[in-house]
């Protein structure tokens, strides 16, 4: 018998043992919602009878998730934000509306807090969409969900160019300096708007004083991660914290 974590996505599910979040499985679903056979046969080989989760995709995908583990025997509970997690730590939600905000931000959010306790951090998660979310301790045990950014990620910036232009390719080019042909230069544009916006959200919170520890994830982040770390000394890069931020949920809740 065994207990799962999901992080449902715009275009990937990706999941881990309850105990386990650090090792986390991927599976590109590109909005088919049509899980894979293979996912199956393993959930049904480990006896999951159990699936905590989040989702930030289509209902339809979602449903069919949902009902693909019912047919297993196994329970599963979609999660979503709140105005306030309260555990071993608080983090509360400064979102207009809490529950507004997409559970898988809420949940990097947690996760992030629970690997890094006492640090004002900068959550980016580089995925279908980037989303750079800011996060302070604002007492003991006490942590504030400031806000943050969402853009197009590095693969919808390039499908957009290429869709929305009669001559630009779908680039897979270098980032230089001064780019010189148009591949480099669509690559070059687009990694350097997600660092921007990390950069940008870095600069933001140094202005009220809270240097961050930036935490990067997500299916793209490879793209940035190199020029990150190049200017910021405090970066941790992870595989998944939507699933940390999960596992942290229901070890509170079976607490
Ligand atoms: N090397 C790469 N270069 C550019 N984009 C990449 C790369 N690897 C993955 N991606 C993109 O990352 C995205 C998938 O990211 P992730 O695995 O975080 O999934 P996701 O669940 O779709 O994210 P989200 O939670 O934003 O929906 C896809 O758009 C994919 O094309
Ligand atoms: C921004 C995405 C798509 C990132 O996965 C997701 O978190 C989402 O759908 N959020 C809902 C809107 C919000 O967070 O304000």
């Amino acid at each position: 018998m065994a207990s799962i974590l999901i992080d449902l996505g715009n275009s990937a599910l990706k999941w881990s043992l309850l105990d386990d979040p650090e090792n986390p499985f991927t599976y590109v679903h590109e909005s088919s919602g049509i899980l894979d056979e293979k996912i199956k046969d393993k959930w049904q080989e480990l006896g999951v009878k159990n699936a905590y989760g989040c989702t930030v995709a289509s209902d339809w995908i979602a449903h069919s998730t949902k009902n693909f583990l019912s047919s297993i025997g196994a329970q599963c509970t979609w999660f979503t934000a709140k105005k306030e997690f309260t555990g071993d730590f608080i983090l509360k939600s400064n979102y207009d509306h809490p529950e507004l905000l997409g559970a898988d931000r809420w949940f990097a959010a947690i996760g992030s807090v629970a690997l890094h306790k006492d640090e004002p951090l900068l959550v980016c998660h580089l995925g279908t969409a980037s989303t750079i979310d800011s996060v302070i301790p604002t007492g003991i045990g006490e942590y504030v969900f400031l806000g943050g950014r969402i853009a197009p990620g590095p693969a919808m910036m390039r499908e957009g160019l290429a869709r929305g232009t009669s001559h630009l390719p779908r680039a897979f080019g270098r980032r230089t300096d001064f780019p010189t042909n148009t591949i480099d230069a669509i690559t070059t544009g687009i990694v350097d708007s997600q660092l921007g916006l990390i950069e940008r959200a870095v600069r933001e919170m140094e202005g009220i004083g809270a240097t961050p520890k930036i935490l990067l994830a997500g299916g793209a982040s490879k793209v940035v991660a190199p020029y990150i770390q190049q200017e910021f000394d405090n970066v941790d890069i992870r595989h998944n914290l939507v699933l940390h931020g999960l596992a942290t949920m229901v070890r509170e809740q079976n607490h």
